[in-house]
């Protein structure tokens, strides 16, 4: 069987990569994308079977805009993973923590690092494309006065020493990755979790009782993510994961909040996979 083509945000040994690995095991194609959106065009124009996309993380939150590229592409969500982050600064042998001037790397890495740099203030921080992608620059730049935020991988790849370990500002730190697909996949009977998106009238009690219907149903709500529809004003995209043990009520529920909600849309239904 042919390799999947996995389209993932930066190059190889980024997190994304990792990600891709302990969903679909080694043996896959990486399509290397210079940003989420490119990762969706590549897949729209059949240059990838998946995308791999990080929706959240445990220290820097949501990654917002990439509710709004779901919402555009419409991809199905056909799986989940969620990836331990562990940061290092690294840099060329030799070079020392005083010689440094400048700190790359992608801006949710470095926001998971705020502490550790506020410490710093005299360090510059540079966002850029991918943890493994600022490693890679100073390896081939052979730059003296930078560090990168990046993975062990990274280093060894670019042969860069970590000169601080764990820089992350909480130890139990992670990200979760969606899995997508073009379309929709035959449904699974092992399915168990699924992403959804309504909206509701701006009016007392819409919220609660789509929240009281999913609590009747015995659902379980493992996220909620609102962002404002675009030029309306008090109105909002709601995004909802939820999980239940008995699909007839997963069923049921949705067929009776159908009755509070307004452009409804089932984004995925997969098999619940929150292993760190
Ligand atoms: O730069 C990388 O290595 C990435 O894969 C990007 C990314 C992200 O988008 O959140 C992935 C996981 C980590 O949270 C940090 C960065």
């Amino acid at each position: 069987m042919k390799a999947p083509r996995v389209a993932i945000q930066g190059t190889k040994a980024s997190f994304h990569e990792a990600a891709a690995f302990k969903y679909f095991g080694k043996d896959i194609e990486t399509i290397e994308c210079e940003s989420f959106k490119k990762t969706c065009e590549s897949m729209q124009q059949n240059e990838a079977d998946y995308v791999v996309m990080a929706i959240e993380n445990s220290i820097a939150g949501s990654l917002l805009p990439n509710y709004t590229l779901l919402r555009e592409y419409n991809f199905s969500i056909t799986g989940e993973v969620y990836l331990p982050i562990q940061l290092h600064l690294m840099a060329l042998p030799g070079v020392k923590f005083e010689d440094i001037k400048y700190v790359t790397s992608h801006p949710i890495a470095i926001r998971q690092c705020i502490d550790f740099f506020d410490q710093f203030p005299h360090l510059q921080v540079i966002e850029s494309s991918d943890t493994a992608a600022c490693a890679k620059k100073i390896s081939e730049e052979q730059l003296t006065d930078t560090v990168a935020i990046a993975n062990t991988l990274a280093a060894e790849l670019y042969g860069l020493n970590i000169i601080e370990r764990r820089i992350e500002s909480n130890r139990k730190n992670f990200t979760r990755f969606l899995i997508l697909k073009r379309e929709a996949v035959e449904e699974a009977h092992d399915i168990n979790k699924a992403s959804i998106c309504f909206q509701v009238g701006n009016a007392v009690g819409t919220l609660a009782k789509v929240l009281n219907v999913f609590a009747e149903e015995r659902i379980n709500l493992s996220k909620i993510q609102s962002m404002p529809v675009l030029g309306r004003r008090n109105e909002y995209n709601f995004y909802v994961d939820i999980e239940w043990e008995n699909f007839d009520q997963y069923d049921r529920a949705l067929r009776r909040v159908l009755k509070y909600t307004v452009n409804f849309n089932i984004m995925g239904e997969y098999v619940k996979n929150d292993q760190v």
